[in-house]
């Protein structure tokens, strides 16, 4: 891959004689030996709460970066952007030392108080710098050999500085590699959870790309309006300074706004393409977070007046046996400490499923936590599920971070795409579901748990523990009660879940759906399930006229009434499983036979690709 990382991380020359310019112009000599002095000391706490994002999505990253360099005798150190250190991580021998010269949280290592060095001149230049033992400005700092690296907000400008320290001189491409990485992945998660965010695009020219730091990653609001973008991006598009000029989505790619929602909210597990007003061609995954809120602005006020109440297992009672079946057997278990695991394709509603037991069961006035394991970068699901308790990294004095365990405590737990949970974290998981006891990250007191745990995924666990992905001990806890959720073209009841869907898309609007129209939606073969036909009917809504109000074929999405391998007289499973293995061929074939990219265009597993390989070519 030839992504050529945009920063040059060992500074020209020029770069320290001009800091060590600033430093002689500041006054400063280089024997002071009180450097501290010449500013007063930082309000830390203020500091911490005024950069709480930032620190809390730093420091387990900050955690996870220290073990990579697996180096004794260094320190990994957190600034905001004054140069004022938040919190350090560390070997206690070399932070002792480390002290001696102040570096410590609470103070200051910008330019002004300390000369030049890593923090304060990243600071000043803007960019990443090494500063090595004798180039620093102070004599008593000359023991140091840092590498800094700004950490730049989703909305551009620097928010703080991530800086490793050291006693010795570092293998400086390793550390360097290591640490820009690091702080692409703080600055991808603060642009992934700009609280205005409704739909993320991640996007590369290359499948392999996605999902890891070399993505570009944009963030629009409901409208498509520009909200913010990674550096990765801006270079991909090669759009200049795109996080000064904000485009919005169509200023930048071709591709048709409705088109990328319609696809994300089909079938948002698979990627798309996106080409760029320059002719640049991606691949891209695209999120939709929130489906209420890129509705046509017109019907999302109605929709949010007349909004349906949170459901009820009774509610998603509509016919099939198998949904009844997996309803009777979920009742059993509600209120007990027993965990429930719900299977399914994506899209057939596990999320809903695990809210309408929770709605059903004792604990319906608690908490309903949801995370999404497969959302998280794994460095950070054990901070979001157990927390951290405050001092847990050295010098932390903040509050820390009760974790998802505990905020649900007294309600409901949903690990939905359990099978993306790190290995590590399993065992982690499993520890706690057999004690119901949680400590934070760093200690503190342990707390006892009380909730109920509902865990889904689209994988089948099972087969990812013979693969060994997944740990059978925790498969075998997780699965005492599973169910499986029936793909919707399986489903006896899709008339009334279709009418249900449409009512609550167009509340106060009654609409009929003609003889002709059901009879398509009950031979397509919804890939994207419930998602899909969901936002089928939310178009086919917006097709109909005003004196309209019966929904008939002509309403409906397109690929609805061209579905070539559903000929009437052809049974159904059949052209359905051959159109799933061309479907599989296609694209390993299209991948030249590697299976990792194939899998991941699928979005499915390894496994499951060699396992659906094996059902199109049983001879081979
Ligand atoms: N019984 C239902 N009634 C109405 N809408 C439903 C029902 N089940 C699911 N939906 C809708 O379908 C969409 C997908 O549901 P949900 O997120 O629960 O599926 P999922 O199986 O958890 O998907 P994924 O595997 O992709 O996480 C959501 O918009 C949800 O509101």
């Amino acid at each position: 891959m030839k992504d050529k990382d945009f920063s040059t991380p060992i500074p020209p020359q020029e770069a320290i004689l001009r800091s060590w310019e600033r430093s002689v112009a500041s006054g400063l000599r280089p024997d002071e030996q009180n450097p501290e002095a010449r500013l007063p000391a930082a309000c830390l706490s203020d500091r911490l709460e005024a950069n709480a994002r930032l620190v809390a999505y730093a420091q387990p990253i900050m955690e996870h970066l220290h073990q990579q360099i697996a180096r004794s005798s260094s320190t990994i150190l957190l600034t905001d952007n004054s140069g004022t250190i938040l919190r350090s991580v560390g070997d206690s021998d070399f932070l002792e030392k480390a002290a001696r010269v102040s570096l410590h949280p609470g103070q200051s290592w910008s330019e002004a108080v300390m000369g030049t060095n890593a923090i304060g001149t990243a600071l000043a230049e803007q960019r990443p710098v090494a500063v090595f033992g004798e180039q620093h400005y102070l004599e008593r700092n000359r023991f140091l050999t840092c590498i800094a690296t700004p950490i730049h907000a989703p909305t551009g400008g620097v928010l703080g500085i991530l800086d490793v320290s050291t006693s010795a001189r570092p293998t400086q491409t390793h550390a360097q590699a290591l640490l820009q990485t690091t702080v692409e992945i703080i600055e991808n998660r603060l642009i992934e959870t700009i609280a205005d965010a409704a739909v993320v695009i991640r996007f590369h020219h290359q499948p392999e790309a996605l999902a890891s730091p070399l993505e570009g990653l944009a963030v629009f609001d409901e409208a498509g309006g520009f909200l913010a973008c990674n550096r990765r991006a801006e270079r991909l598009l090669g759009t200049g300074d795109t996080r000064l000029s904000r485009p919005a989505y169509w200023d930048i790619f071709e591709t048709r706004w409705n088109t990328v929602l319609d696809h994300a909210l089909q079938s948002s597990a698979r990627p798309t393409k996106l080409r760029s007003h320059r002719g640049r061609e991606f691949v891209a995954h695209v999120l939709v977070s929130d489906l209420q809120r890129v509705r046509p602005v017109s019907t999302r006020e109605a929709a949010a007046s007349a909004r349906p109440p949170q459901p009820t297992l009774d509610d998603l009672d509509l016919g099939d046996a198998a949904v009844t079946h997996a309803i009777r057997r979920a009742r059993r278990i509600l209120g007990l400490d027993i965990p429930l695991l719900i299977q399914g394709e994506t899209g057939t509603g596990k999320e809903v499923f695990a809210q309408a037991c929770h709605n059903s069961g004792p604990r319906r006035d608690g908490p309903f936590v949801a995370i999404n394991c497969a959302a998280i970068p794994a460095p950070l699901i054990e901070a979001e599920l157990f927390g951290y308790s405050a001092g847990a990294y050295t010098g932390a004095r903040g509050e820390g971070a009760r974790g998802k365990l505990r905020e649900a405590h007294g309600g409901t737990l949903f690990l939905d795409e359990i099978g993306d949970m790190p290995l590590k974290l399993q065992a982690v998981l499993l520890r706690v579901l057999e004690t119901r006891r949680v400590t934070p990250l760093g200690g503190g007191p342990e707390e006892e748990l009380n909730l109920s745990l509902i865990c889904a995924s689209h994988h089948s666990l099972k087969m990812l523990c013979e693969s060994g992905e997944f740990r059978p001990d925790l498969y075998f806890r997780l699965s005492a009660m599973s169910l499986h959720l029936p793909p919707l073209r399986e489903r006896a009841d899709i008339e009334s879940l279709a009418r249900r869907l449409l009512h609550d898309e167009s509340p106060g609007r009654p609409i009929r759906i003609s003889a002709s129209a059901l009879d398509l939606i009950r031979r397509h073969p919804w890939p994207g399930n419930i998602r899909q036909l969901k936002n089928a009917l939310r178009l086919a809504a917006a097709m109909l006229g005003p004196d309209e109000d019966t929904l008939t074929p002509g309403h409906l999405p397109q690929d609805l009434t061209d579905e070539p391998d559903l000929s009437p007289g052809r049974p159904r499973n059949q052209s359905l499983r051959a159109a799933e293995s061309r479907l599989v061929e296609d694209t390993v074939a299209r991948h030249n036979g590697n299976i990792s990219a194939a899998a991941r265009e699928l979005g499915i597993t390894r496994t499951t690709l060699y396992r659906k390989l094996r059902q199109a070519s049983p001879d081979t």
